[in-house]
């Protein structure tokens, strides 16, 4: 069968409800955004094909709802999952500090995976309450990358989503390269999934 892509990936978008993890993937997929907050019940998704390096990679993203009701259906959607983008929303500081929540439970439900923090509504300077140098310092902890973005003004959203499938794509690549003995040993630094154990 012809398949028209190098790459199929699949991506998850988490985070507390209204932060606009929605928005960054109709930005990201459509380039569109509106200022309606339309729930997300469950969870949605959108397909949009990048070229990185010459390869056509297919990114198949999930978009999930952030409210607690909808938490048992969502953690059945970790299952294959590349990457996760965790998002708080840098004018809520509560949706921060729930970010430990949101990164324990991808650790509850995926290991092999790549994360990216992200902070967004970067637009709203004037409202901002999570400064920026409190997340990266948290990141840096974490070992996670940071962004922030604007799904609104459309700041950082590609760079994002590129960043992302860089860094699973590296994963995948030394995957294979140590599969075939090809490498000693995989270097673990930061940003690499953990491999505590394989769910996808
Ligand atoms: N100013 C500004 N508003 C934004 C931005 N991104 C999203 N919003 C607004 O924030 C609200 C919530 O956005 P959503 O994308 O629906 O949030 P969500 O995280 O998907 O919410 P749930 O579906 O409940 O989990 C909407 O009114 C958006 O217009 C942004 O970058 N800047």
């Amino acid at each position: 069968m012809n398949r028209d892509y190098d790459h199929l990936l699949k991506l998850l978008i988490i985070g507390d409800s209204g932060v606009g993890k929605s928005s960054l993937l109709l930005r990201f997929a459509d380039n569109t955004f509106t200022s309606n907050y339309i729930n997300t019940i469950g969870v949605d998704f959108k397909i949009r094909t990048l070229d990185v390096d010459g390869q056509k990679v297919k990114l198949h993203i999930w978009d999930t709802a952030g409210q607690e009701r909808f938490r048992t259906i969502t953690s059945t959607y970790y299952r294959g999952t590349h990457g996760v983008i965790v998002v708080y929303d840098i004018t809520n500081g509560e949706s921060f500090a729930n970010i430990k929540r949101w990164l324990h439970e991808i650790d509850q439900n995926c290991d092999v995976v790549n994360r990216i923090l992200v902070g967004n509504k970067c637009d709203c300077k004037d409202r901002q309450v999570v400064l920026p140098e409190d997340a990266r310092r948290f990141a840096e902890r974490m070992e996670i990358k940071h962004f922030e973005t604007s799904a609104k003004n459309n700041t950082n959203v590609d760079e994002l989503f590129m960043t992302l499938t860089r860094m699973v794509l590296r994963n995948k690549q030394e995957q294979k390269e140590q599969q075939a003995g090809g490498k000693d040993k995989i270097n673990l630094h930061s940003n690499k999934p953990r491999k505590n154990k394989q769910c996808c």
